[in-house]
């Protein structure tokens, strides 16, 4: 088979040149890389990768093919895709299609057969960087396009959730009886996430990232629920003011990663860029609730700037940070002790990933219990 070569090109001047693979052509974005072994179909398609260049350090990737329940979205969202060493063909019961075939339908511009280890070891120590990939039988000298990849938006500042929010607002059935309603913003929602609701007697009433108080008080919601998205969560001005209000009625909420972020700007807390983030499905965290320690799902490259240890004042009374990343020590959760509101940076939807963290469902639903029932006491 004869291929067709292909350059990343990072915003450093760093270059490494290996094949096409998917769509040929040309692709910018924010370089990052993601540690999970399995579950690349779930990688591909969650919308907080938008405008992100993907590097697996899995070093082979497309063993299992693509079907058609794995999807977290309608598309894929990665903004370009480096691999190792990709399957020739796929081996799997559920496979339906072959993943360089999907990238290629997608129009997804990839590249393969560069040393993905060198490449995170690099991010690892310089941080996360705009990069580029060009594929093609001519491709134009290096200098050229590192000036394309020095022209490509930061991710700093970048306000990207209303592109991969839903249009129309829709509704995910519960499982068997309904025992609560919630009223989730779509702010880049993964499919697992109203599905693990489903399972626990939740009707999600999903909302476009641009729902408006008015719209989450008309799905009459037991909780408000805020999703993982893309982008830098100091642009979400208009969620964080929603939030507040949410907050201020005292209606139950639980946030998910972008959600958790935007939980720490309502209680006034500020968020900062990580190096290169945390990507992946194997990263410990500990809930300082239980001094549980779970093995987690993350995608993240901002964090929430909280006091580690007590608890600090907030504008809706006190709060706590719950969890902590045992690698670093960055923030993984709050808890406002004073009000009905958590949230957790990383993913209790587990798609892919550990399902370790679960309970967190538990603990919404056991949340909106509590308050209904203390609304009919009072
Ligand atoms: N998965 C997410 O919600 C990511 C949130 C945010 N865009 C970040 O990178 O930190």
């Amino acid at each position: 088979m004869t291929s067709v070569p292909a350059v990343l090109v990072l915003e450093d001047g760093t270059s490494w040149r290996g094949r096409a693979y998917g769509a040929v052509g040309s692709t910018v974005g924010e370089a990052v890389f993601s540690t999970g072994m399995t579950g690349y179909q779930e990688t591909l398609t969650d919308p907080s990768y938008h405008r992100q260049v993907v590097v697996m350090t899995a070093p082979h990737i497309g063993n299992t093919g693509v079907n058609d329940e794995d999807n977290e979205s309608s598309k894929i969202w990665v903004a370009g895709y480096v691999v190792r060493d990709p399957a020739r063909r796929s081996s799997n019961w559920r496979a339906q299609r072959e993943l360089p075939g999907e990238l290629s339908a997608q129009g997804v511009v990839g590249i393969s057969h560069v040393d993905t280890r060198a490449i995170t070891r690099h991010l690892r120590e310089r941080g996360a960087m705009r990069v580029g990939i060009f594929s093609g039988p001519d491709l134009p000298a290096d200098d050229a396009l590192l000036q394309q990849v020095r022209q490509a938006p930061e991710m700093s500042g970048a306000s990207l959730a209303d592109q991969v929010s839903t249009a129309e607002r829709y509704v995910v059935p519960a499982v068997g009886d309904r025992r609560f309603t919630v009223a989730a913003i779509d702010l880049g929602i993964k499919a697992m996430t109203p599905h693990r609701m489903s399972q626990r007697g939740i009707e999600t009433h999903v909302l476009p990232s641009t729902a408006t108080l008015d719209d989450v008080l008309a799905a009459n919601p037991d909780g408000v629920f805020f999703s993982n998205g893309p982008g830098d969560p100091s642009t979400m001005q208009e969620q964080i003011g929603l939030l507040k209000e949410v907050l201020d009625r005292r209606i139950p909420f639980f946030g998910i990663c972008f959600g958790n972020q935007i939980l720490g700007h309502a209680l006034d807390l500020g968020t900062y860029k990580l190096g290169y983030g945390h990507r992946g499905i194997n990263q410990p965290v500990m809930d300082r609730t239980t001094g549980r320690v779970e093995v987690t799902a993350h995608n993240h490259g901002f964090a929430v700037d909280a006091p580690r240890d007590g608890t600090f004042a907030t504008p809706f009374g006190s709060a706590q940070v719950s969890h902590v990343c045992l690698n670093d020590d960055v923030v993984e959760g709050l808890n406002l002790v004073d009000g009905p509101a958590f949230s957790v940076q990383y993913h209790p939807e587990a798609a892919a990933g550990p399902h370790d963290a679960g309970y967190l469902f538990d603990r919404f639903a056991d949340l909106m219990g509590e308050h209904s029932a203390d609304a009919q006491k009072n």
